[in-house]
């Protein structure tokens, strides 16, 4: 604990330095947007010379994918609407400041009929006359909005408009249009009014020409931008002739625009916008104008804030929060396809759902068996990779490989919950490798060819171990490359490698991930050709911990691809949440099932209830007892901390016992040193931090002991998962003292039991003490600062301060300080620890 240096070199404060790397950032963020600028200019000069060789096709857009010429000039336009962005637009790209409509020019664009601009443009040609705006909106609101001022008479709603028009003022971005934009003109129902209000922020994008203007519309045409009559005019400005690259979706920005333009005014926003008002009070406006009538039912349901952060947070992650298609009003014959569809798609999920059904049952009679009678060469996956997985003794399917292999094999987007250590990995990596198998074949032109599978995995241990798995699952595919991308290496070593070696798959942690995205232009247009994206231990990656970085890169990567979630657990808010990766048609394959024990029931569970002074003692106590049973004991204690992983690591080796140790203070190449070590080894103990709970794969662990209580119920079900794999026996232990008993209540549902306390006699005790007294003061003090700030995170602890700070005061005196180590002012502020009785201030 401590908050880091106040200096920095050259003698800058923390918020100099902090400045400056903003900036720094800004300028990189600023070369890679003028970089994609030119490649967006150059997709589109060709697409207007392809539109005009003879035997071109009517319309060049109908090769949908991520990598057909609109895609990725919609993706490269997308990369525009980055807050950057804006200092890259010129005259060339339309008005930056548009002032109010001279009345002529409002005139025509009063002619345009309301939802007819872009989507509907066949009533256009056909002349239909235009309808006034639906449910009684009228252009006022537009030529108010337009012009930043306040409408009277608005009753309750009164200030909503008020604020877009207030925050364009504010940023100037509520004129800022460049060409490939368009208003929303919206329409007079509150909820679409509110879409009217947001449109103020830029909403509609057109990449595309226009759609055939009247006379009457070609006056509004001069206010068009160069680019867009040029275009309009290649396109086939000919009436019936859809121009070149006519975009025929409308999609209205409902909260992208503002996400993106108005980043800065979000909460973590310069001061200038702080000032505008509170950001509790200013989210919440916001979330009401984003939120159409669909939302609210869901709002209710997870409450307003987790909306304003939805609302806020997936601009790009896929169009189910934020992006709403308006659709033209259906006929009659397509109402009908509609429906058809849709029973389709029903009966398509009862199937899904009978075949899950049946093979859970199975899976049940078998007695937990998690292998199957389906052998991999009937999974319809290549014959090289039936060979490499044959080398590997993999011949018949897990459970969960035979429920979810088919259905990612269909291209289908899916949400895999299975039990740890069941082959999860293998599940997800078969459809990746055939993923990319397809897209090598008509990708053969590429001087570096894309990155076409992306797994993301939360600790750098666990993408190591997916990377080598993956490896062995391409072995005889010659050309096909599996890299991974952690932190803890060399920025420029992993650049090198990725440019000279061949990469189609890329494991990755997220920070990492996003540093190259963010850095390397070269990487992002690599990632454009994606076309699966795989969430390992994907509840963990969507937290709030992650989920920022997730949506980034979410951001830069093409929507148009197949996404796997995987995971032993998905609690319901994650379920929830993943909506924003996964499209609307997932499938959701459960090989635990609905109320069935989630942890493998061949692991036998027990807890322990000893006072807290006792823990370092107890823990000796039980590998001693093990030891003693168990031959080939390999077992692996986790600590609450990385410092009290320290801690107790030093003291466990004190004590003569075969130990190592994992945390995140350790360099990364000690961390994957140990871990391989540990894998291929027995008669070992590993000592490890949160950094081993999830995915990693230790084979034959025979006891997992968990000192002191997990943050939660998943990091009790995934850390004991590190024993019991494949389907084998284990034993799990919880070491709580009496105060953490709270805990049990989130685990009543597993098959925990209370273990009687083993004697501790006082040779054994006296022992451990000596070996405590030798660990360095720093590493005691720092593992009380770890041990405060720990359970000052949990809420049913943290709650007392009073009795937390006694708490940590004995907790000290167990690793021998007489008095806890004091804290800085600034610190125990932030914990809320000031002032508290028995916790000293550093002067
Ligand atoms: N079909 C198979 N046949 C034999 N062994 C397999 C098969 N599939 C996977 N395994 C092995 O099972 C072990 C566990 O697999 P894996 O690590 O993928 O489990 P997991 O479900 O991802 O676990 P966790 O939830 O902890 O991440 C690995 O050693 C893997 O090699």
């Amino acid at each position: 604990m401590g908050g880091g240096p106040r200096t920095f070199a050259g003698g800058l404060s923390k918020w100099q330095h902090k400045r400056m790397h903003e900036k720094l950032a800004r300028g990189k963020e600023r070369g890679l947007l003028r970089h994609e600028k030119q490649l967006y200019l150059a997709r589109l000069r060709s697409e207007i010379r392809a539109s005009h060789l003879p035997g071109a096709p009517a319309s060049p857009a109908d090769h949908a994918g991520p990598t057909s010429s609109r895609a990725h000039i919609r993706a490269l336009a997308d990369r525009f609407l980055r807050p950057g962005a804006e200092d890259l637009w010129n005259d060339d790209d339309g008005p930056l400041r548009r002032a109010r409509l001279p009345s002529q020019q409002k005139n025509a664009a009063r002619t345009l009929p309301s939802g007819a601009r872009m989507v509907d443009w066949k009533r256009v040609e056909s002349g239909e006359r235009p309808k006034p705006p639906r449910g009684g909106g009228d252009w006022k609101d537009w030529e108010e909005l337009d012009s930043g001022e306040p409408r009277a008479g608005r009753g309750a709603g009164n200030e909503q408009p008020r604020l877009p028009a207030a925050f364009s003022q504010r940023r100037g971005y509520g004129t800022v249009a460049p060409w490939w934009w368009q208003w929303s003109p919206g329409s007079g129902t509150p909820s679409q009014r509110k879409e009217a209000s947001f449109g103020f922020f830029g909403l509609k994008r057109c990449y595309s020409a226009m759609p055939p203007l009247s006379p009457r519309q070609e006056s509004g045409a001069a206010l068009m931008p160069l680019g867009v009559r040029q275009l309009s005019e290649a396109g086939g400005g000919t009436k019936g002739t859809p121009p070149a690259l006519f975009y025929a979706q409308e999609r209205l920005y409902s909260g992208a625009a503002p996400r993106r333009f108005g980043q800065k005014w979000r909460p973590d926003s310069s001061d200038e916008d702080e000032e505008v008002m509170p950001p509790a009070k200013r989210d919440l406006r916001l979330a009401k104008f984003v939120a159409s009538r669909e939302d609210e039912s869901e709002d209710d349901e997870v409450g307003e804030t987790s909306a304003i952060r939805r609302k806020w947070s997936s601009a790009a992650l896929r169009n189910c929060d934020m992006k709403r298609d308006r659709r033209p009003l259906k006929s009659y014959e397509e109402e009908s396809d509609d429906i058809t569809g849709r029973i389709q798609e029903l009966r398509e999920e009862i199937r899904n759902r009978e075949v899950l059904g049946a093979e859970r049952r199975r899976y049940e009679s078998r007695g937990e068996s998690v292998f199957t009678n389906k052998r991999f060469d009937e999974c319809g996956i290549s014959p090289l990779t039936v060979k490499a997985l044959t080398d590997a003794g993999y011949i018949h399917t897990t459970v969960v490989q035979e429920a979810a292999l088919p259905i990612c094999l269909e291209g289908k987007d899916v949400l895999v919950k299975a039990k740890t250590g069941t082959g999860k990995s293998v599940a997800f990596l078969l459809p990746a490798i055939e993923s990319v198998l397809n897209a090598m074949k008509s990708h053969t032109n590429h001087r570096v060819s894309p990155i076409f599978a992306l797994v993301l995995c939360p600790t750098r241990e666990l993408a190591v171990q997916v990377t080598a798995e993956a490896n062995v699952l391409v072995k005889y595919h010659h050309g096909v490359g599996v890299q991974s991308l952690i932190g803890g290496t060399r920025f420029k070593l992993d650049q090198r490698r990725l440019e000279s070696d061949p990469c189609q798959i890329l494991v990755a942690t997220p920070g990492r991930l996003l540093d190259h995205i963010e850095n390397r232009s070269s990487f992002s247009v690599r990632l454009m050709g994606l076309k699966l994206l795989v969430l390992d231990e994907a509840d963990h990656l969507l937290d709030l911990g992650f989920r920022k970085d997730i949506e980034k890169i979410a951001d830069s990567l093409p929507r148009q691809r197949q996404t796997l979630l995987f995971s032993a657990t998905i609690p319901k808010e994650v379920r929830r949440v993943s909506q924003m990766v996964l499209n609307k048609d997932h499938v959701f394959v459960d090989t635990v099932g609905l109320g069935a024990v989630e942890t493998p029931t061949k692991v036998q569970q027990q807890y322990l209830v000893v006072p807290h002074e006792l823990h370092f003692h107890m823990v000796h106590r039980l590998l001693r007892e093990h030891i003693d049973q168990e031959v080939d004991y390999k077992v692996i204690v986790f600590c609450t901390t990385a410092m009290v992983t320290e801690f107790m690591y030093i003291m466990l080796r004190d004590l003569k016992l075969n130990v190592r140790e994992i945390h995140s203070r350790k360099p990364q190449l000690y961390r994957t040193r140990i871990s391989e070590e540990f894998r291929d080894s027995n008669r070992l103990i590993l000592v490890t931090s949160d950094v081993s709970t999830r995915g990693v794969n230790y084979p034959d662990v025979t006891l997992v002991i968990q000192a002191g209580v997990p943050p939660g119920r998943e990091h009790y079900i995934h850390r004991l998962g590190r024993t019991g794999r494949e389907g084998k026996s284990g034993k799990g232990i919880l070491l709580i003292a009496p105060w953490e008993e709270y805990f049990l209540n989130e685990i009543h549902d597993l098959p925990i039991e209370k273990a009687p306390v083993p004697q501790i006699d006082q040779e054994m005790k006296q022992k451990v003490d000596d070996s405590i007294k030798i660990v360095d003061m720093s590493i005691k003090e720092a593992a009380y600062h770890a041990w405060l700030g720990y359970y000052n995170s949990i809420a049913d602890v943290s709650r007392d301060k009073v009795m937390l700070a006694d708490l940590a005061s004995r907790f000290g005196v167990s690793i021998g300080m007489e008095k806890p180590p004091t804290l800085y002012r600034k610190t125990a502020l932030k914990m809320g620890l000031k002032g508290v009785p028995g916790i000293r201030i550093r002067k």
